[in-house]
């Protein structure tokens, strides 16, 4: 099954072009990465296959869901959302509340509906991430490293096909970044795809996975083309 598939997508920030003529497919179970320098486009065509941009130009679909060519209301924007993971740094916890009800907020808001499988959800993927004992804390009283466990656990709520990660290790020291790594390697063994927006080379060399790049309006892709990270 494919997860991704653009075919000469145009990404557009309002009438400015950042990305043309992408096209690429990324396949269940896969772990791609999405590199290129600031301000290349990595964010928007994230933003892009979560269809907070439109697609005004080519073609997409995501977990099975055509993307929308218009910024206006696409009613079935939320059957997306609900199939992805999204690891984002404006999809922060809410520091009003606990762990757990950060994670009970997400599954009221996905339609989830039973007291004890809402507790029992929470509790699975609060061990998954290795936290099963915070759920009680606020969000303050967490190290970096753990809240972006527990932004993780958030997209694991609803068993996604896909998690898309901007920076995901982004603010956090290099031994922290790498149990966060091991984290992503363990949830993409176990069958979700991966595409994860970094600017750390040192993780892509120590666990090599293919590479799309935003370069000078395009993406380029090291399935199709080899190239040296640089
Ligand atoms: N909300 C916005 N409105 C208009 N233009 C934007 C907006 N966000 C980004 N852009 C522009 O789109 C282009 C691509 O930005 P984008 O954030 O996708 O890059 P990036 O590769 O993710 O950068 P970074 O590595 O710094 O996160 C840039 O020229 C940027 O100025």
């Amino acid at each position: 099954m494919t997860v991704i598939e653009l075919h000469d997508a145009y990404i557009m920030q309002d009438v400015n072009t950042v990305l043309q003529k992408v096209t690429f497919a990324l396949e269940k179970g896969e772990f791609a990465y999405l590199v290129g320098r600031t301000g290349s486009g990595k964010s928007s065509l994230l933003k892009t296959l979560y269809a907070d941009l439109p697609l005004p130009a080519g073609t997409g679909s995501v977990v099975g869901f055509a993307l929308p060519r218009e910024a206006s209301s696409n009613d079935k924007v939320p059957y997306l959302r609900r199939k992805l993971g999204i690891i984002f740094q404006d999809f922060q916890l809410l520091f009003d509340r606990s762990v757990a009800d950060n994670l009970l907020f997400v599954l009221n808001a996905t339609g989830w509906k039973g007291k004890a499988r809402k507790q029992q959800r929470i509790s699975e993927v609060l061990m998954r991430v290795g936290l099963a004992s915070v759920a009680g804390k606020m969000p303050h009283q967490l190290s970096g490293g753990e809240q972006q466990r527990v932004v993780i656990a958030r997209a694991l709520l609803n068993e996604p096909l896909l998690l898309l990660a901007d920076e995901p290790t982004g603010n956090l020291d290099p031994d922290v970044s790498d149990s966060i790594m091991k984290l992503f390697v363990e949830i993409n063994n176990a069958g979700t795809a991966v595409l994860m927006a970094t600017h750390n080379y040192q993780l892509i060399e120590q666990y090599p996975h293919r590479v799309l790049k935003c370069e000078q309006g395009q993406l380029i892709d090291s399935a199709v083309t080899p190239f040296v990270l640089s």
